[in-house]
């Protein structure tokens, strides 16, 4: 019979990438990552400017290219939002003002979170005499956005996932991206030498701008106890691992018990929790009793905390605080306040350049206005269409997951029957949030902002507060189930698992992932896994704590729990196993990537049988031109070359201990490798890589 051959523009364009992409002289068998990705390997390099360039971060430029051409057309009578968002990115992008001004809003502001001791004379007369920690702390959380020593934040009770309830958490972020750099040594040497040499460099100019004398040696020794000070605060942090079990996290008790177990001491100066918290709270109007429920995630570390500030004194921990404030605002100054920056990104993500100012302005603005941005990247890039389609993929994927779920032997009826309440309880959403369509929602959205095209820096300070009162406001305020939990300009997806929602943004729904014109089996190993990933979420070992309504409670039988456990091992060990040659042969951490490995293995099961049940009603699809592979082939070439991509070693170094995520390749090679229906679809034979005497499944 003469073969159908699909030659539309979309089926041309489509094969044509998977051509390009791949590499046919490799045995799937072997390595079905480097087939399907060789092709890309050897035709991208990573720009200057990028630490990892993937098929997602090429995705992403394009969008930001999108964003920069409806971000600087002005459109008469647009919403007032709108115009917003483009006067933020006008401000952004005027270098020469900002060059002008140097670093004087920096200068300027610095006297409200009660100066940089290092960088000023005579700081223990003028501020030291009157200085309270809970000032300075609160000060840079309610105005700055900036959580240091104490982690203060208002967010979903995990047992109450229509509330909101006030947090104490350890300190979530370092200086130096995990608490392993601190160790100085092998391949955290150049970063924390690179971080010293940043903070005196800062110090250092902001006294010249101020005209006053440079003692370098003097200046070297408090950084090196502000260095010491961070290492020992990385080191009292809790591990990903000692924090990846919520139940452990949540430990509820009143404001009131913070002062009785948890004393913090600095200089015989007794840290008062209720007058904390008042500092903050007050700035939104909210009076917080002593007898106020809160939920502390981290008392170890507040107890180690404790032994460490009997070390230093007041100096030492403002020097700390303004520093890992103003280390975060030079990108807003002038050359030389960024150039002093410099050296530091290279040690942690190998760039040896900037990105250009229009991405980094697009890229602000998105983050910061992600409903107005949203809604000029959906009326310039996104068609209605795909929502339908979207909608009957997740239709049939959800029912797989649940089918799938029924013939598990491993899980009891009764947990059965909750995993699937839980399953059909999943709402989703699609593309974007139709309020950002509604001019008079989204200028409501953003009617306390007004931005200056002539000062970007005081933008940026603006943003800070009122995103941190926005957050803060909601304390007596109920969960509102129906907001998004993303802006639609984002290439990626995401699972809730307060809210039990599934989300996936405009930005990704178009080619690899999806499109309505490509073959079905494109979709499925595109966005069908993603769909399957994002789903399994709701039962991977973290988001299985969570019942149907989104709350922590336990739905399973003790032995369910514990058959879970046992499957969820043979993933740890068998991502733990992979080493990571960009990572100086690194092993994955098979505990820190166990829920995403979970959700990609749930996935690209479910993603295959849904399509295997599409061509079952709808018949073979027409083969692609040129590319004699099987739709079967097809989708998993697809799904892998979602994939492609690489990394500079220091963006390595740092993703194995930060990303959740384990590496592309992984990915692909981990997912594969337990899955039969993909040897059976490539005729791989028993003892080829791809095929693992024994694999993993839990879903
Ligand atoms: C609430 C929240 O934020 N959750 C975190 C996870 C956590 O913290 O628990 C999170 O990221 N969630 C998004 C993520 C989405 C998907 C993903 O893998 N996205 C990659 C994309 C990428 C890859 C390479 C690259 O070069 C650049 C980008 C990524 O975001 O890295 C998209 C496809 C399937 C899963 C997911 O659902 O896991
Ligand atoms: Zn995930």
């Amino acid at each position: 019979k003469t073969e159908e051959i699909c030659t539309t523009g979309d089926c041309t364009q489509s094969a044509s990438r998977l051509i390009e992409n791949m590499d046919a002289s490799v045995d799937p068998c072997d390595n079905f990552y480097q087939y399907a990705c060789g092709g890309w390997l050897k035709k991208n390099i990573i720009p200057e400017t990028s630490s990892r360039y993937s098929t997602f971060d090429i995705l992403r430029d394009e969008l930001e290219v999108i964003l920069k051409g409806v971000l600087e057309k002005t459109v008469e009578g647009e919403a007032a939002a709108l115009t917003k968002a483009k006067t933020l990115y006008k401000s952004c992008t005027n270098e020469s003002l900002i060059e002008l001004r140097g670093g004087a809003p920096l200068l300027d502001m610095l006297p409200d979170v009660f100066e940089w001791p290092v960088a000023v004379d005579n700081w223990e007369t003028n501020y030291g005499e009157t200085w309270r920690l809970e000032n300075v702390i609160a000060k840079l959380n309610e105005k700055y956005g900036t959580q240091l020593l104490v982690n203060f934040f208002v967010g979903t009770d995990d047992r109450d996932s229509n509330s909101y309830i006030i947090h104490f958490d350890q300190q979530t972020n370092l200086g130096l991206l995990s608490r392993d750099y601190y160790a100085c040594t092998g391949p955290y040497a150049e970063a924390c030498r690179a971080y010293e040499k940043f903070m005196i460099d800062l110090a250092k100019l902001i006294r010249t701008d101020r005209r006053l004398d440079i003692n370098e040696t003097h200046i070297r020794e408090e950084v090196t106890r502000v260095m010491d000070l961070e290492r020992d605060i990385a080191n009292a942090t809790d591990t990903p691992e000692d924090r990846n079990n919520p139940v452990l996290l949540y430990n509820k008790m009143e404001l009131g018990d913070l002062n009785a177990n948890f004393t913090l001491e600095v200089e015989s100066q007794v840290f008062d929790w209720s007058y904390f918290t008042a500092k903050i709270m007050d700035t939104v109007n909210i009076s917080i009793p002593d007898t106020e429920k809160v939920i502390n995630y981290s008392p170890n570390y507040y107890r180690r905390l404790n032994l460490i500030l009997a070390r230093y004194n007041k100096r030492d921990l403002q020097n700390y605080m303004v520093w890992r404030f103003v280390m975060n605002m030079v990108v807003g100054l002038s050359r030389s306040y960024r150039d002093t920056r410099k050296a530091f990104r290279k040690a942690l993500s190998g760039t040896t350049s900037e990105a250009a100012v229009w991405r980094q302005c697009a890229l602000y603005v998105n983050n910061n206005m992600d409903n107005a941005v949203g809604r000029l990247y959906v009326q310039e890039a996104f068609s209605e269409k795909s929502k339908e389609l979207m909608e009957e993929m997740i239709k049939d994927i959800r029912e797989v997951f649940i089918s799938n779920l029924h013939d598990l032997t491993w899980m009891d009826a009764e947990t059965k029957k909750a995993a699937e309440e839980k399953a059909r309880a999943i709402r989703e959403r699609i593309g974007y949030s139709d309020n950002i369509m509604d001019d008079k929602y989204l200028n409501n959205e953003y009617k306390d902002l007004a931005y200056s095209a002539e000062e970007y820096f005081e933008n940026i300070l603006q943003n800070l507060e009122y995103v941190q009162k926005k957050r803060l406001r909601k304390l007596r305020v109920k969960v509102n189930k129906e907001e998004w939990v993303t802006g639609a300009a984002v290439v990626n997806a995401f699972y809730s698992s307060s809210k039990n929602q599934i989300v996936f943004p405009a930005g990704i729904l178009q080619p690899p992932f999806f499109s309505k014109g490509q073959a079905k089996s494109l979709n499925y190993g595109g966005i069908g896994m993603v769909i399957g990933h994002e789903i399994t979420h709701g039962f991977d070992d973290n988001g299985r704590n969570y019942d149907k309504d989104g709350d922590l409670k336990d739905w399973w039988t003790p032995d369910s729990t514990d058959r879970f456990l046992d499957l969820s091992k043979c993933i740890v060990n068998q991502y733990g196993n992979f080493s990571w040659d960009l990572a100086n042969g690194l092993h994955l951490n098979g505990n820190n990537t166990l829920g995403e490995n979970i959700a990609d293995n749930g996935g690209i099961r479910q993603a295959y049988q849904a399509y295997k049940n599409y061509v079952e009603e709808h018949g073979e699809e027409p083969s692609l031109p040129g590319i004699d592979l099987s739709h079967n082939q097809l989708f998993f070439l697809n799904f892998a070359q979602v994939w492609c991509g690489t990394h500079r070693p220091e963006q390595a170094i740092n993703s194995i201990k930060v990303d959740v995520h384990s590496p592309g390749k992984f990915r692909v090679l981990g997912s594969l490798q337990n899955f039969p229906e993909f040897a059976k679809a490539f005729n791989c034979n028993k003892n080829s890589y791809m095929v693992p005497a024994n694999i993993c499944r839990v879903w």
